[in-house]
């Protein structure tokens, strides 16, 4: 099967990951646009973003392709997790959606491939967040279009440490043994040499968030360093 242009054109890209938690003070759709277009000017391929009214208004600021996804909670499967999410994504203007890749038990009851199947046949484009490599060999299998290895370093909803660099292992062994599948790089990707290490380890792409768009974990990384 031949891959979609959309897909094909983000190899060995930069994708930005742009988003804020719930509380902060970026939280705002207008900020998020406004960040979102600062990242393309950068030279981002494309934004990663989550919830319906940063997706549609991202979407209105940048001419990149937006992957968009809905986190909804914080605990068990969040990100996406139900057809409904996920189609809502595709309505407010997200290009590929992003989706919970792993097995664990979803709010309605549906199982992925249940929530993918439907997906599928409307034509939409999905990127699976995988855990580990059993993820990975369940989404390449239902025929996601890009696989991820986003939740590898667990799925606390909010990560700001600076420890540790993008799963590397898991990245090269989903590499290794879908040779035809787009795996991306996501998750802890904290510096330019690490972006380029993950090219180097086959990443179809790499996502970068934190270390680009979350001023607070980024100034909590210098102050530590000062306090060492
Ligand atoms: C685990 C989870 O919910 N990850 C989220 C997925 O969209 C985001 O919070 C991350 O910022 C994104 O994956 C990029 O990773 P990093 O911020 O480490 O560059």
């Amino acid at each position: 099967m031949s891959m979609n242009p959309l897909i094909a054109s983000l190899e060995g890209k930069l994708i930005v990951s742009v988003q804020a938690y719930p509380g902060e003070p970026l939280r705002t759709p207008e900020i998020m646009a406004a960040m979102s277009r600062a990242c393309e000017l950068g030279g981002a391929a494309a934004i990663r973003c989550q919830g319906l009214a940063d997706i549609a208004a991202i979407k209105g600021r940048v001419e990149v392709p937006v992957i968009g996804l809905w986190k909804d909670g914080h605990e068990g499967v969040y990100i996406t997790p139900t057809l409904r999410h996920a189609r809502a994504c595709v309505n407010a203007g997200a290009d590929i959606v992003a989706i919970d890749a792993t097995d664990r038990p979803r709010p309605d009851g549906r199982s992925l491939e249940d929530t993918v199947a439907p997906l599928k046949e409307e034509g939409v484009l999905i990127m699976a967040d995988c855990a580990t490599i059993e993820d990975v060999r369940r989404a390449a299998d239902l025929g996601f279009d890009m696989v991820s290895t986003t939740l590898s370093h667990g799925t606390a909803a909010i990560d700001c440490g600076m420890a540790d660099g993008p799963d590397l292992p898991l990245l090269r062994q989903a590499v290794e043994e879908f040779p035809g599948v787009p795996v991306v790089c996501e998750g802890r990707v904290h510096t330019p040499a690490e972006a380029r290490a993950a090219i180097d380890a086959g990443a179809w792409a790499v996502v970068v968030g934190t270390a680009i768009t979350h001023p607070t974990s980024l100034t909590s990384w210098f102050k530590a360093e000062l306090e060492r």
